[in-house]
Protein backbone atom coordinates (compact mmCIF):
# COMPACT_ATOMS: atom_id res chain seq x y z
CA UNK A 1 0.00 0.00 0.00
CA UNK A 2 1.42 3.11 -0.93
CA UNK A 3 1.59 6.29 1.44
CA UNK A 4 -0.47 9.14 0.17
CA UNK A 5 -1.04 13.20 1.60
CA UNK A 6 -4.14 11.41 3.13
CA UNK A 7 -1.90 8.97 5.13
CA UNK A 8 0.22 11.35 6.89
CA UNK A 9 -3.44 13.20 7.98
CA UNK A 10 -4.61 10.37 9.13
CA UNK A 11 -1.29 9.88 10.85
CA UNK A 12 -1.72 13.25 12.58
CA UNK A 13 -5.09 12.30 13.51
CA UNK A 14 -4.28 9.44 15.41
CA UNK A 15 -1.22 10.27 16.70
CA UNK A 16 1.11 8.08 15.01
CA UNK A 17 4.60 9.85 14.19
CA UNK A 18 5.70 10.47 10.40
CA UNK A 19 9.29 9.14 9.57
CA UNK A 20 11.37 11.00 6.53
CA UNK A 21 14.53 10.61 4.80
CA UNK A 22 16.21 12.01 2.18
CA UNK A 23 17.31 9.94 -1.08
CA UNK A 24 18.68 10.86 -4.30
CA UNK A 25 18.85 7.72 -5.86
CA UNK A 26 17.29 4.14 -6.69
CA UNK A 27 19.56 2.29 -4.11
CA UNK A 28 18.71 4.11 -1.06
CA UNK A 29 14.62 4.65 -2.02
CA UNK A 30 14.63 0.54 -1.83
CA UNK A 31 16.35 0.85 1.63
CA UNK A 32 14.48 3.12 2.95
CA UNK A 33 10.99 2.52 1.52
CA UNK A 34 11.52 -1.32 2.25
CA UNK A 35 12.47 -0.23 6.23
CA UNK A 36 8.93 1.30 6.13
CA UNK A 37 9.96 4.96 6.47
CA UNK A 38 6.83 6.93 5.52
CA UNK A 39 8.08 9.29 3.07
CA UNK A 40 11.62 9.90 0.92
CA UNK A 41 12.71 13.66 0.19
CA UNK A 42 14.85 13.99 -2.82
CA UNK A 43 16.18 17.21 -1.31
CA UNK A 44 18.19 20.27 -2.87
CA UNK A 45 20.39 19.45 0.32
CA UNK A 46 21.87 16.50 -2.82
CA UNK A 47 23.67 19.82 -4.19
CA UNK A 48 26.01 19.30 -0.69
CA UNK A 49 25.57 15.41 -0.41
CA UNK A 50 25.80 14.69 -3.77
CA UNK A 51 27.39 17.48 -5.81
CA UNK A 52 30.06 18.76 -3.38
CA UNK A 53 28.72 22.79 -3.18
CA UNK A 54 28.86 24.17 -0.11
CA UNK A 55 25.29 25.60 -0.48
CA UNK A 56 22.15 24.70 -1.89
CA UNK A 57 21.82 27.40 -3.90
CA UNK A 58 23.40 25.75 -7.61
CA UNK A 59 20.98 23.32 -7.52
CA UNK A 60 18.77 23.67 -10.46
CA UNK A 61 14.87 21.59 -11.23
CA UNK A 62 16.73 19.60 -14.12
CA UNK A 63 18.74 18.25 -11.03
CA UNK A 64 15.73 17.63 -8.46
CA UNK A 65 13.51 16.04 -11.43
CA UNK A 66 16.38 13.47 -12.97
CA UNK A 67 17.56 12.39 -8.65
CA UNK A 68 13.41 12.10 -8.02
CA UNK A 69 12.97 9.92 -11.54
CA UNK A 70 15.81 7.35 -9.54
CA UNK A 71 14.40 7.79 -6.73
CA UNK A 72 10.66 6.93 -7.84
CA UNK A 73 12.65 3.69 -9.56
CA UNK A 74 13.41 1.81 -6.66
CA UNK A 75 10.84 3.39 -4.00
CA UNK A 76 8.24 0.57 -2.98
CA UNK A 77 5.23 2.50 -1.55
CA UNK A 78 6.80 5.55 0.54
CA UNK A 79 5.36 9.17 -0.28
CA UNK A 80 7.85 10.98 -2.52
CA UNK A 81 8.46 14.68 -1.86
CA UNK A 82 10.84 16.50 -4.12
CA UNK A 83 12.15 20.00 -3.41
CA UNK A 84 11.87 23.22 -5.43
CA UNK A 85 14.99 24.90 -6.13
CA UNK A 86 16.39 28.15 -5.38
CA UNK A 87 13.69 30.72 -6.82
CA UNK A 88 12.40 28.01 -8.82
CA UNK A 89 8.65 29.26 -7.51
CA UNK A 90 9.26 32.67 -6.58
CA UNK A 91 6.75 33.42 -9.49
CA UNK A 92 3.55 31.64 -9.98
CA UNK A 93 4.35 31.01 -13.85
CA UNK A 94 7.60 29.23 -12.10
CA UNK A 95 6.05 27.19 -9.95
CA UNK A 96 3.65 25.52 -11.91
CA UNK A 97 6.79 25.33 -14.88
CA UNK A 98 8.64 23.58 -12.01
CA UNK A 99 6.12 21.04 -10.25
CA UNK A 100 5.07 20.16 -13.93
CA UNK A 101 9.18 18.80 -14.03
CA UNK A 102 8.73 17.48 -10.63
CA UNK A 103 5.45 15.61 -10.49
CA UNK A 104 6.08 13.93 -13.88
CA UNK A 105 9.70 12.76 -12.83
CA UNK A 106 7.28 11.11 -10.20
CA UNK A 107 7.11 13.19 -6.94
CA UNK A 108 3.64 13.18 -5.20
CA UNK A 109 4.12 16.56 -3.28
CA UNK A 110 6.70 19.52 -3.85
CA UNK A 111 8.26 21.01 -1.09
CA UNK A 112 8.96 25.08 -0.92
CA UNK A 113 11.26 26.97 1.16
CA UNK A 114 9.21 30.16 2.20
CA UNK A 115 6.55 31.54 5.05
CA UNK A 116 3.09 32.78 4.43
CA UNK A 117 3.93 34.94 1.60
CA UNK A 118 3.50 31.56 -0.21
CA UNK A 119 -0.13 31.54 0.41
CA UNK A 120 -0.99 32.68 -3.28
CA UNK A 121 1.21 29.90 -4.89
CA UNK A 122 -0.19 27.46 -2.13
CA UNK A 123 -3.37 28.42 -3.72
CA UNK A 124 -2.79 28.25 -7.25
CA UNK A 125 -0.93 24.84 -7.13
CA UNK A 126 -3.78 23.13 -4.84
CA UNK A 127 -6.42 24.06 -8.24
CA UNK A 128 -4.16 22.30 -10.06
CA UNK A 129 -3.59 19.05 -8.29
CA UNK A 130 -0.02 19.73 -6.91
CA UNK A 131 0.15 19.07 -2.96
CA UNK A 132 1.91 21.12 -1.26
CA UNK A 133 4.34 20.97 1.97
CA UNK A 134 6.03 24.68 2.76
CA UNK A 135 9.43 24.41 4.86
CA UNK A 136 9.92 27.00 7.01
CA UNK A 137 12.38 28.69 9.62
CA UNK A 138 15.76 27.97 8.55
CA UNK A 139 15.01 27.66 4.61
CA UNK A 140 19.14 27.00 3.18
CA UNK A 141 18.36 28.55 0.29
CA UNK A 142 18.20 31.53 2.12
CA UNK A 143 21.87 31.02 3.67
CA UNK A 144 22.97 34.42 1.97
CA UNK A 145 20.24 36.39 3.44
CA UNK A 146 20.63 34.79 6.94
CA UNK A 147 24.31 35.38 7.14
CA UNK A 148 24.62 32.00 7.88
CA UNK A 149 22.60 28.34 8.85
CA UNK A 150 21.07 29.89 12.04
CA UNK A 151 17.57 29.16 14.20
CA UNK A 152 14.95 31.42 13.40
CA UNK A 153 12.03 32.21 15.77
CA UNK A 154 13.94 33.40 18.60
CA UNK A 155 12.63 36.93 18.60
CA UNK A 156 9.06 37.02 20.38
CA UNK A 157 7.65 39.17 16.99
CA UNK A 158 9.16 36.57 14.62
CA UNK A 159 7.64 33.78 16.51
CA UNK A 160 4.50 35.08 16.53
CA UNK A 161 4.51 36.03 12.67
CA UNK A 162 5.46 32.11 12.22
CA UNK A 163 2.38 31.16 14.21
CA UNK A 164 -0.01 33.26 11.78
CA UNK A 165 1.94 32.04 8.59
CA UNK A 166 1.44 28.32 9.48
CA UNK A 167 -2.66 29.03 9.99
CA UNK A 168 -2.53 31.11 6.65
CA UNK A 169 -0.54 28.58 4.81
CA UNK A 170 -3.04 25.91 6.32
CA UNK A 171 -6.04 27.84 5.09
CA UNK A 172 -5.06 28.39 1.54
CA UNK A 173 -4.42 24.48 1.57
CA UNK A 174 -0.87 23.36 2.22
CA UNK A 175 -1.03 19.74 2.58
CA UNK A 176 1.84 19.54 5.35
CA UNK A 177 4.59 22.27 6.52
CA UNK A 178 8.62 21.51 7.94
CA UNK A 179 9.94 23.01 10.25
CA UNK A 180 13.81 23.42 10.31
CA UNK A 181 15.81 25.47 13.36
CA UNK A 182 13.36 26.18 15.29
CA UNK A 183 13.22 26.73 18.92
CA UNK A 184 11.24 23.40 20.42
CA UNK A 185 8.72 25.34 22.11
CA UNK A 186 7.40 27.26 19.25
CA UNK A 187 7.78 24.77 17.33
CA UNK A 188 4.80 22.71 19.24
CA UNK A 189 2.77 25.48 19.11
CA UNK A 190 2.74 25.77 15.62
CA UNK A 191 2.44 22.07 15.38
CA UNK A 192 -0.68 22.75 17.90
CA UNK A 193 -2.29 25.56 15.72
CA UNK A 194 -2.54 23.76 12.57
CA UNK A 195 -4.23 20.41 11.53
CA UNK A 196 -1.77 19.32 8.75
CA UNK A 197 1.28 17.49 9.45
CA UNK A 198 4.24 19.59 10.70
CA UNK A 199 7.59 17.67 10.22
CA UNK A 200 10.55 18.85 12.23
CA UNK A 201 14.02 19.18 11.65
CA UNK A 202 15.82 20.96 14.73
CA UNK A 203 12.34 21.33 15.74
CA UNK A 204 10.79 19.54 18.85
CA UNK A 205 9.82 15.83 18.90
CA UNK A 206 6.12 17.15 19.55
CA UNK A 207 5.69 17.70 16.30
CA UNK A 208 3.98 15.33 13.80
CA UNK A 209 6.83 13.77 12.04
CA UNK A 210 10.77 14.34 11.78
CA UNK A 211 13.10 14.21 8.57
CA UNK A 212 16.69 13.73 8.07
CA UNK A 213 19.79 14.06 5.61
CA UNK A 214 20.68 10.36 5.26
CA UNK A 215 24.21 10.39 4.53
CA UNK A 216 23.68 12.57 8.55
CA UNK A 217 21.91 9.05 9.54
CA UNK A 218 24.80 6.83 8.23
CA UNK A 219 27.26 9.52 10.15
CA UNK A 220 29.19 9.64 6.37
CA UNK A 221 28.76 13.17 5.94
CA UNK A 222 31.84 15.10 5.34
CA UNK A 223 32.47 17.98 8.17
CA UNK A 224 31.33 18.89 11.28
CA UNK A 225 26.93 18.36 11.43
CA UNK A 226 24.18 20.36 12.80
CA UNK A 227 22.88 19.49 16.54
CA UNK A 228 19.90 18.26 15.18
CA UNK A 229 21.93 15.15 13.46
CA UNK A 230 21.85 11.79 15.17
CA UNK A 231 23.95 8.84 13.77
CA UNK A 232 22.24 5.36 13.96
CA UNK A 233 25.06 3.59 12.13
CA UNK A 234 26.74 2.97 15.49
CA UNK A 235 23.95 1.63 17.34
CA UNK A 236 23.13 -0.90 14.00
CA UNK A 237 26.54 -2.48 14.13
CA UNK A 238 27.60 -0.66 10.57
CA UNK A 239 24.79 -2.17 8.85
CA UNK A 240 22.99 0.04 7.04
CA UNK A 241 19.74 -1.37 6.53
CA UNK A 242 19.75 -1.41 10.56
CA UNK A 243 20.71 1.92 10.74
CA UNK A 244 17.65 2.97 8.47
CA UNK A 245 15.14 0.83 10.59
CA UNK A 246 16.69 2.26 14.12
CA UNK A 247 15.90 5.75 12.68
CA UNK A 248 12.05 5.08 11.66
CA UNK A 249 11.27 3.13 15.05
CA UNK A 250 13.53 5.72 16.91
CA UNK A 251 11.21 8.51 15.23
CA UNK A 252 7.88 6.36 15.93
CA UNK A 253 8.40 5.31 19.41
CA UNK A 254 9.30 9.32 20.03
CA UNK A 255 12.89 8.78 21.69
CA UNK A 256 13.87 11.29 18.28
CA UNK A 257 14.53 13.85 18.48
CA UNK A 258 15.94 14.17 22.55
CA UNK A 259 16.61 17.37 24.25
CA UNK A 260 20.23 17.59 22.99
CA UNK A 261 18.87 17.71 19.47
CA UNK A 262 16.95 20.51 19.98
CA UNK A 263 16.93 24.06 19.88
N1 LIG B 1 24.26 16.86 5.40
C1 LIG B 1 23.33 17.81 5.45
N2 LIG B 1 22.41 17.81 6.43
C2 LIG B 1 21.45 18.77 6.50
O1 LIG B 1 20.60 18.71 7.44
C3 LIG B 1 21.43 19.81 5.52
C4 LIG B 1 22.40 19.75 4.48
N3 LIG B 1 23.34 18.77 4.48
N4 LIG B 1 22.41 20.67 3.48
C5 LIG B 1 21.29 21.56 3.34
C6 LIG B 1 20.82 22.01 4.66
C7 LIG B 1 21.77 22.86 5.45
N5 LIG B 1 21.36 22.60 6.78
C8 LIG B 1 21.94 23.09 7.95
C9 LIG B 1 23.31 23.30 8.04
C10 LIG B 1 23.88 23.74 9.22
C11 LIG B 1 23.09 24.00 10.33
C12 LIG B 1 23.74 24.47 11.61
O2 LIG B 1 24.93 24.31 11.77
N6 LIG B 1 22.99 25.01 12.57
C13 LIG B 1 23.50 25.44 13.86
C14 LIG B 1 22.52 26.39 14.51
C15 LIG B 1 23.25 27.57 15.17
C16 LIG B 1 22.32 28.45 15.98
O3 LIG B 1 21.72 29.41 15.43
O4 LIG B 1 22.21 28.17 17.21
C17 LIG B 1 23.70 24.23 14.76
O5 LIG B 1 24.45 24.34 15.73
O6 LIG B 1 23.10 23.17 14.51
C18 LIG B 1 21.73 23.81 10.24
C19 LIG B 1 21.15 23.34 9.06
C20 LIG B 1 20.35 21.56 6.81
N7 LIG B 1 20.52 20.88 5.55
C1 LIG C 1 17.06 19.03 5.28
C2 LIG C 1 15.80 18.83 4.51
C3 LIG C 1 14.59 19.33 5.26
C4 LIG C 1 15.89 19.46 3.13
O1 LIG C 1 15.23 20.42 2.79
C5 LIG C 1 16.85 18.87 2.20
O2 LIG C 1 17.33 17.75 2.42
O3 LIG C 1 17.11 19.53 1.19
MG1 LIG D 1 15.99 21.31 1.01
Amino acid sequence: MSVTVRTLQQCKNDGRKISMLTAYDATFAHQISSAGVDAILIGDSLGMVMQGHDSTVPVSVDEIAYHTACVARGNHGALLIADVPFLAAATLERALDTSLKLMQAGANVVKIEGAGWLADTVRVLKRNGVPTCIHMGLTPQSVNAFGGYRVQGREQSQAEQMVEDARALEAAGADMLLLECVPRALSRRITESVGIPVIGIGAAPECDGQVLVIQDVLGITQGKTARFVKNFMAEAGGDIAAAIKAYDTAVKDGSFPAAEHCF
